[in-house]
């Protein structure tokens, strides 16, 4: 478990983080969100103790970093996937991590085979791809075999085979009970491989809740509605009052209605009640880009997934640091969604 109280650091004038409070549960990965620039390689890095904070605490199950004893086994991280010497085979850089370490040469050969490494353990690490570097990186933090782990945006540069790959040895490091905290920028990749999400902009707390509840924030209780009558039942839906929008066929389907503020029970009710038959009738969801906007105030550029530069990743003043009710309307669901919609990750 990682614990955060009041964590703040400035670089002069810079707040790079800002009286940050927090706590990952073991048994998840918790995604650590915000735009570039947001607080998180710093957080980080005071959490490894590479930095000391300007004030507050972090903690890791109960301790410092520096009052651990042997840290490598309490928590192990990636945080820059290029950094083994060039003309090292994995396997010897793997025997001096351990070695330094005091940890028996024999956890070198199961950590290559959990990154599934074995084949190409004698090859310089100088020659690996990114995807097999950032495997090589994790192996490293596997070394100590640690409760807690941490990745800094280890899919960053990866191709997609690269990135399912991380996204399942995540879940597998969550379902052995660890602690996997993994940073971002990409939100459509932290609600495919977070359970939790903990977000952050320039520096502040923005909210700590799960992926399923974030992306619930965004839900504009939408209805789609379709069936073979449908100007009839556009005038029955207006009739009772409701705000109802066309929606013309198109990549979501056939020509259908959006009802908005309104529940599939309501609606179904009331489309039951008049008797006409209906061909659809489904809840329309936020997606997770929906609700950062949302909870940031709409100031967060994002694009396609990839949220925006550190100039305006701020949350506006007093922005919640729990999830709140949309204050309106959101825009229709785009494609990113179908990528967002699974709250559960797996
Ligand atoms: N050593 C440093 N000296 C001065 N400023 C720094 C230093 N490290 C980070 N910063 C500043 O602190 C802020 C937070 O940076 P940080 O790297 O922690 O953000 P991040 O969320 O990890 O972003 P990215 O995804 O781009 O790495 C930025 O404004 C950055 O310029």
């Amino acid at each position: 478990m990682i614990e955060a109280q009041g964590l703040t650091k400035r670089y002069g004038r810079t707040v790079a983080v800002n009286d940050l409070s927090f706590s990952v549960q073991p048994g998840k990965v918790t995604g650590f969100l915000g735009p570039n620039g947001a607080g998180k390689s710093t957080t980080m890095r005071m959490i490894l103790g590479l930095d000391n904070p300007s004030a507050g605490t972090v903690r890791i199950d109960g301790r410092r970093y520096s009052e651990l004893k042997q840290p490598l086994r309490q928590v192990g991280a990636l945080l820059e996937a290029k950094w083994v010497h060039p003309n090292r085979s994995a396997r010897s850089h793997l025997r001096w991590m351990a070695a330094s370490n005091r940890i028996p040469a024999k956890r070198v050969d199961e950590v290559l085979e959990i990154v599934g490494l074995t084949g190409v353990a004698g090859k310089r690490a100088g020659g690996f791809s990114l995807g097999m570097a950032q495997r090589l990186g994790i192996a490293t933090a596997l070394l100590g075999d640690p409760g807690v782990l941490l990745f800094d945006e280890p899919v960053n540069g990866l191709d997609p085979e690269g990135i399912l790959w991380i996204r399942r040895f995540m879940h597998r490091l969550a379902d052995e009970g660890r602690t996997v905290f993994v940073s971002s920028h990409l939100l459509s990749e932290m609600a495919l491989t977070a359970q939790e999400l903990i977000v952050i902009g320039r520096g502040r707390l923005i909210a700590q809740t799960s992926t399923r509840a974030f992306i619930d924030m965004a839900s504009e209780s939408t209805v789609r509605v379709r069936g073979p009558e449908m100007e009839r039942l556009h005038g029955e839906l207006t009739g009772q009052g409701l705000a109802v929008r066309d929606v013309p066929a198109g990549d979501d389907g056939p020509a259908a209605l959006l009802v908005s503020n309104s529940s599939t029970e309501q609606v179904g009710e009331l489309v039951g009640r008049v008797g006409l038959v209906l061909h659809e009738l489904a809840a329309q969801r936020g997606s997770l880009e929906q609700a950062f906007i949302q909870l940031t105030g709409g100031d967060v550029e994002y694009h396609a997934g990839a949220l925006g530069g550190p100039a305006n990743g701020s949350p506006p003043a007093g922005a919640p640091a729990a999830p709140a009710q949309p204050a309106g309307p959101l825009p229709r669901e785009n494609e990113a969604v179908d990528a967002t919609r699974g709250g559960d990750a797996r």
